[in-house]
């Protein structure tokens, strides 16, 4: 069996991501390393496919889903664990997709003031993405991962066999986060055996959040795509994945960086055939109109930055964040670029 292993390097705090298939099965190993007594296993995943950590464990059935990402069932968590016990020296693993290792991590950041988490992420976004770099968050009705904390695991475990049971969609949303990694460092990883892309796209997030773990800058490039990514799913009302909307999202910035002269037409063409070679959308879907794109763009960065629409594009020096893009040329690139059914 090949296990690949990526190292988060971030001191004290450092831990290694595997992947590979039947990690599962090592579980019990890294309680063991970790010492501690009890760990309470928080899992989306059927009783056949949650792991056993080797000593006495609850395990507390989860969903995966937005509706569970919130503070009102990081509350029940806590509380099974204070039923069961659990207290410093002890553990918290999590196996699920994104959403549930986001709630179980944010759980074991808070309880107690923070206990270990062990992630066993069991869909493609949440191996390449959401389990790496100690992001926590949960939702508010007022929008998506608004409460949070950072809170780097103590070990993740990529267990690829988890993917034999995911459904194909969720395999594309997988794969728009690998199809952006092309462009921000991770080179090409087309026609790669699966753990071998996982493994890429994590080393690249770990080396760009050993660098910048709190998002104060370098970090920014792992939004590449997402600008107008968001402003898909909000406008398709989620019907667009997330994965699905960052790859139009990667043909639009390849466009938008050809439109401002920052990459010729060749790497603006890249783009695209990476998106597509990845079996993922590229167009934009029907019935959105540009305007509300810009203005949702717009919504979205006032709330962070204070106004002028930045945006994460690829150029003479690389990848970096351009601010102050102007509208007119993110509008015209809109217009240019084809739709579903059109
Ligand atoms: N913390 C971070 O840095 C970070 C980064 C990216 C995304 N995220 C978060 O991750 C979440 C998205 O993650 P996601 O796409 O995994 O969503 P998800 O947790 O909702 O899972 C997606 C779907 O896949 C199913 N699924 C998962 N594993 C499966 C398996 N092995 N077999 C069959 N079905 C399976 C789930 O039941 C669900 O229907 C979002 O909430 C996002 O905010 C966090
Ligand atoms: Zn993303």
């Amino acid at each position: 069996m090949t296990v690949r292993e990526v190292e988060v390097a971030l001191g004290e705090r450092s831990y290694a991501v595997r992947i590979g298939p039947g990690l599962r099965h090592t579980l019990p190993e890294i309680v063991a390393r970790l010492g501690a007594r009890r760990v309470a296993v928080v899992s989306a995943r059927p009783p056949e496919w949650t792991p056993d950590p080797g000593v006495e464990s609850l395990v507390i059935p989860a969903r995966d889903g937005e509706r569970d990402k919130t503070l009102a069932w990081v509350e029940e968590l806590c509380r099974r664990f204070a039923d069961f016990g659990l207290a410093r020296g002890d553990a918290v693993v999590a196996c699920g997709g994104g959403t549930t290792t986001d709630a179980a991590g944010l759980a074991a950041a808070l309880y107690h003031r923070g206990l270990p988490v062990v992630h066993l992420p069991t869909s493609l976004l949440a191996q390449v993405d959401a389990s790496v770099g100690g992001k926590t968050a949960v939702n508010l009705p007022q929008g998506k991962n608004l409460v949070g904390a950072y809170w780097q695991p103590a070990a993740v475990l990529c267990d690829t066999d988890y993917l034999r049971t995911l459904p194909d969609r969720e395999v594309t949303n997988g794969y728009g986060e690998i199809a952006r990694c092309h462009f921000i460092g991770a080179g090409d990883l087309r026609g790669l055996p699966l753990a071998e892309q996982i493994a890429a796209s994590v080393a690249l997030k770990a080396s760009i959040v050993a660098a910048d773990e709190r998002d104060a800058g370098r970090r920014h490039v792992l939004n590449y795509g997402h600008t107008l990514g968001h402003a898909l799913e909000r406008a398709t009302g989620f019907r667009l994945r997330h994965g699905e909307g960052v790859a139009i999202g990667t043909v639009f910035a390849g466009r938008l960086a050809g439109e401002l002269g920052r990459i010729g037409a060749s790497r603006v063409a890249e783009h695209r055939e990476v998106v597509a070679g990845y079996g993922l959308p590229t167009r934009l879907p029907a019935g959105v109109a540009a305007g509300e794109l810009v203005d949702l763009m717009r919504l979205d960065k006032k709330r962070r930055t204070g106004g002028g629409l930045t945006f994460v594009l690829d150029g003479p020096r690389g990848v970096e964040p351009v601010p102050d893009v102007p509208e007119h040329a993110v509008s015209a690139v809109l217009a240019a670029m084809p739709r579903e059914g059109g």
